[in-house]
């Protein structure tokens, strides 16, 4: 047999699995189009694709977000930008795969390309180490210093763990965590968050009796320590304004233990639907789901002043959450935060006509930007003088949180970040495994 015909025929060991990297090729380019976010995009290309199995799929979305987390490094060290070069370029500079391995599955011009890349091994600026575009990193510069973002872009550029939060009305996490070992899941308590369970790898959870049995749910850490915050007490009259597919509502809802009322309100009807089947999963039935046609819809009207409790999960950037959606920071500019900040405050200010006095409001943003948090907190206390900043970490602690959590308070470069810091709550990827979270809870003075 020549040279060149045993190259063609790989060993099983060298040989990629050609399915997955053809395919990769085509989700990636639908994903770098940035029409719609990677979720969507992946969920649809596989539902298309009902042929690939559960590992092709795996192989095909972890290597799709590998290419989001690290395009722009990946973009200077391939000198392409086309979504085939940007997976290579991943095998090779990301994953390790040499050349040989690679081999099979090149065409044309790639194997010396790929040879002189590797060889010219370009050096990166320090916006190109971080992968993020060059807005967010002067933006994350200037509220934290530059030795705080480059930690933080470094954590948000890894891969986020499974963190499950159990249904504390129904189960324990003692209980839960029993089951899911028994079950071989290796997995374990989350630091922080007294309902949180931590798994390592991806089992399918989904079709786990414990999880149609509603005993837990997918939920981040962070956003378990957020929504402690809200705190509510049996029988209370609790609004969850921007509840979604309702996270944090169930929470609340186990919170009072099946008592009194969780209003979720939302304007999209398609993000509360899916708080249904949550619903019947969980057993609780002490939530009232509606859908809001704006934040100043009239029917809100019968809730002014009586809320003990009300959380507003703001629509944000969701910069916070890059570890799970890397695409974000591609897809997010200034001018998209300039309009998210007008609308969280409009946002902020028609939830708080909400709250009873002496009730509290829950601002919540998983966004790290001082725009999108402490300016819109600044704007709602100067318009708002009942109302005014309580320390969260007693109400954490309170709510089982280990008093060891770290702080992140400083360094911060910016004065408003600086202003707010004893008074507001902020999760990272890089201080505490969570996503990152902006949390400050305001209480209303007790005369009318
Ligand atoms: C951060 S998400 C909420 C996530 C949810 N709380 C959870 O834990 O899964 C923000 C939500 O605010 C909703 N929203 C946007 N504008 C709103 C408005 N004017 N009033 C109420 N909700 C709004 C969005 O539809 C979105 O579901």
């Amino acid at each position: 047999m020549s040279a060149s015909r045993r190259r063609k025929i790989p060993s099983r060991e060298t040989a990629p699995r050609a399915p997955w990297l053809t395919e990769a090729v085509a989700a990636l380019a639908e994903a770098l189009r940035f029409e719609r976010p990677a979720d969507a995009v992946l969920s649809r290309f596989f539902r298309e694709r009902p042929h690939l199995g559960q590992r092709d799929r795996g192989e095909i979305a972890e290597r799709v977000y590998a290419v989001l987390r690290h395009r722009r490094s990946l973009e200077t060290w391939a000198g392409r930008t086309n979504p085939r070069a940007l997976l290579l370029a991943w095998l090779m500079r990301g994953e390790g795969w040499s050349l040989a391995r690679l081999e099979p599955w090149l065409e044309k011009g790639e194997r010396a390309w790929l040879a002189e890349r590797k060889a010219a091994a370009p050096v990166l600026s320090r916006a190109e180490r971080l992968d993020a575009p060059d807005w967010l990193i002067e933006r994350l510069d200037a509220a934290y210093g530059p030795a705080e973002t480059e930690a933080l872009l470094a954590a948000s550029n890894r891969p986020a763990p499974l963190d499950l939060r159990v249904n504390s009305w129904r189960t324990t996490r003692e209980a839960v965590l029993a089951r899911l070992q028994a079950d071989g899941i290796d997995c374990a308590p989350t630091p922080f968050s007294p309902l949180g369970i931590r798994v390592q790898g991806k089992p399918a959870l989904h079709a786990h009796p414990l999880f149609q049995e509603g005993m837990f749910e997918v939920q981040d850490e962070g956003s378990q320590l957020v929504t402690l915050l809200v705190a509510p007490r049996r029988g209370q009259t609790v609004v969850d304004f921007c509840a979604g597919a309702g996270g944090k509502t169930l929470q609340l809802a186990a919170a009072l233990r099946n008592t009194g009322q969780v209003y979720a309100f939302d304007v999209s009807a398609g993000r509360l639907a899916k708080l249904k089947p949550r619903l019947v999963r969980s057993g609780l039935t002490n939530v009232q789901p509606m859908v809001l046609a704006h934040e100043r819809d009239e029917r809100l009207a019968r809730l002014e002043g009586k809320a003990d409790r009300v959380l507003v999960d703001a629509p944000c950037s969701g910069l916070g959450t890059l570890r799970r959606n890397p695409d974000l920071k591609w897809r997010q500019h200034p001018a998209l935060i300039a309009e998210l900040q007008e609308k969280q405050c409009a946002i902020l200010a028609a939830a708080a006509r909400l709250v009873r006095p002496g009730g509290r409001l829950v601002y919540v943003t998983c966004s790290l930007l001082p725009e999108e948090n402490e300016a819109v907190l600044e704007a709602f206390l100067a318009q708002e003088p009942r109302f005014s900043l309580l320390d969260p970490l007693p109400l954490l602690f309170k709510a089982g949180v280990p008093e060891q959590i770290p702080r992140w308070e400083s360094p911060t470069a910016e004065v408003l970040v600086d202003r707010f810091s004893p008074t507001v709550l902020r999760l990272a990827p890089h201080v505490h495994g969570t996503d990152g979270f902006f949390a400050a809870v305001l209480e209303r003075g007790t005369s009318p």
